[in-house]
């Protein structure tokens, strides 16, 4: 059913019927509990009463999250990493294009936005002397993050490679020694990690943060693209803050991460529903982005609702998370992708060309099969 190799795009939009019908949360089919409201989905994501596992997708070894104080110092490190770098004014985007398109020119989605934003993000990842730890972050991304959290190929377990990725990782994280002066990227960022970790744990760590920096922020700027191009904003005259608006609504209409997932630590009640200790909790993100009790034609694309969103909007607006598992990145990732996206549009025309109108959803939410053909705009407007 879920772990099949088809997206699970009519899945959950069956999902979201469901939630338009109910006043609140409900059991899906195999048991889980589906929320679809902002107020209750905060109730678990906040969770001032402590009744769920302090959980995160990201800093955890296997299914075992990383302590909070590890997580919350890890989270202040990357953010400290994000800020050394000026990437607006070190990346060059004709050049990663020519890199990531196929031999005809075309960039084929589900694949074209993650391997450009590896390259946008590549001093954050690892310094370039780190040669070795970089040619395994490039086969991890292109075969583990587009093969199975993009494409899905692979039932239940990750490609095949990953794990000859993760020991190459952890033998070359072992011969390094822990920079004394602040963290210069991610690799600092692991090996600076406090407590007992192994260097294969450490591996583990940094395959998660390049998923999370390169993945989700990849496949984000596919949608911007795509998007801007079929409403018209891939002209000269494309400003900063029509950008702004496009990325918010490209994130509102097909939030990357299109669910949130806890475990409940306790019995308790949520919106009026008996929760049981153990019970796994789905919040789709995809749901309360598309409510009509809150979004005026929800199923629109109408990047101009930014302009003066509701209080109620603004609540129920939830890309990125909330709580203390909420992304450390989600400033830096909007600046990132308002930058590429401002970049590509303004510099280029683009051609959609689909195979199917229908998105791909797997780990992650991703446009429909098919590619994306830019022509650079004429010189004087660049
Ligand atoms: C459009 C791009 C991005 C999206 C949509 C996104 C989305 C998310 C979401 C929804 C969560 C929370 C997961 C949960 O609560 O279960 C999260 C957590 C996280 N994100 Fe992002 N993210 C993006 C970009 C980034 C980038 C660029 C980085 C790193 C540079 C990053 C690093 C992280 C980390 C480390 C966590 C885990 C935090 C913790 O567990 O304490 N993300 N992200």
């Amino acid at each position: 059913m879920l772990l099949d190799r088809k997206s699970l795009w009519p899945q959950l939009r069956r999902w979201e019927e469901q939630a338009a019908g109910r006043d609140g949360p409900f059991r899906l089919r195999f048991g889980t509990l589906f929320v679809a409201d902002a107020d209750a989905a905060r109730d678990v994501l906040v969770d001032p009463a402590g009744d769920y596992l302090s959980q995160s997708g990201f800093f955890r070894l296997g299914r075992e999250s990383l302590s909070q104080a590890v997580r919350s110092e890890a989270s202040r490190e990357l953010l400290r990493v994000l800020a050394r770098h000026d990437l607006a004014s070190s990346f060059d985007l004709d050049s990663a294009l020519g890199e990531v398109s196929d031999g005809r020119g075309r960039l084929r989605h589900q694949r074209w936005g993650v391997e450009l934003v590896r390259r946008y993000f590549a001093p954050v990842i690892a310094h370039r002397r780190h040669t070795e730890i970089n040619a395994l972050v490039d086969a991890y991304v292109t075969s583990s993050v587009v093969t199975d959290d993009i494409v899905g190929h692979v039932l239940r377990r990750s490609h095949r490679t990953v794990p000859a990725v993760r020991a190459g990782l952890a033998e070359q994280l072992g011969r390094l020694p822990l920079r004394e002066s602040g963290a210069q990227d991610l690799v600092d960022v692991v090996l600076g990690l406090p407590g007992e970790l192994s260097t294969a744990d450490r591996a583990q760590l940094l395959q998660r943060l390049v998923l999370s920096t390169v993945g989700f922020t990849g496949v984000t700027l596919e949608w911007v693209v795509m998007l801007g191009i079929r409403h018209g904003y891939d002209t000269p005259a494309v400003g900063q803050e029509q950008v702004h608006q496009l990325v918010k609504e490209a994130l509102r209409l097909y939030p990357t991460a299109w669910r949130l997932i806890r475990v409940a630590a306790a019995d308790h009640d949520l919106a009026g529903c008996r929760v049981r200790e153990g019970e796994h909790v789905l919040i789709g993100t995809h749901a309360i982005h598309r409510s009509a009790a809150v979004w005026d034609e929800p199923l629109d694309f109408r990047p101009s609702r930014w302009e003066q969103p509701t209080d109620d909007q603004r609540r129920s607006y939830l890309p990125f998370g909330k709580g203390e598992g909420m992304c450390p990145a989600n400033g830096f990732a909007v600046k990132a992708l308002e930058h590429l996206g401002h970049l590509i549009l303004h510099g280029h025309r683009g051609h959609v060309r689909l195979r199917t109108r229908k998105p791909h959803v797997r780990t992650l939410l991703a446009p429909p099969a098919g590619w994306t053909r830019l022509t650079p705009a004429a010189a004087p407007d660049r």
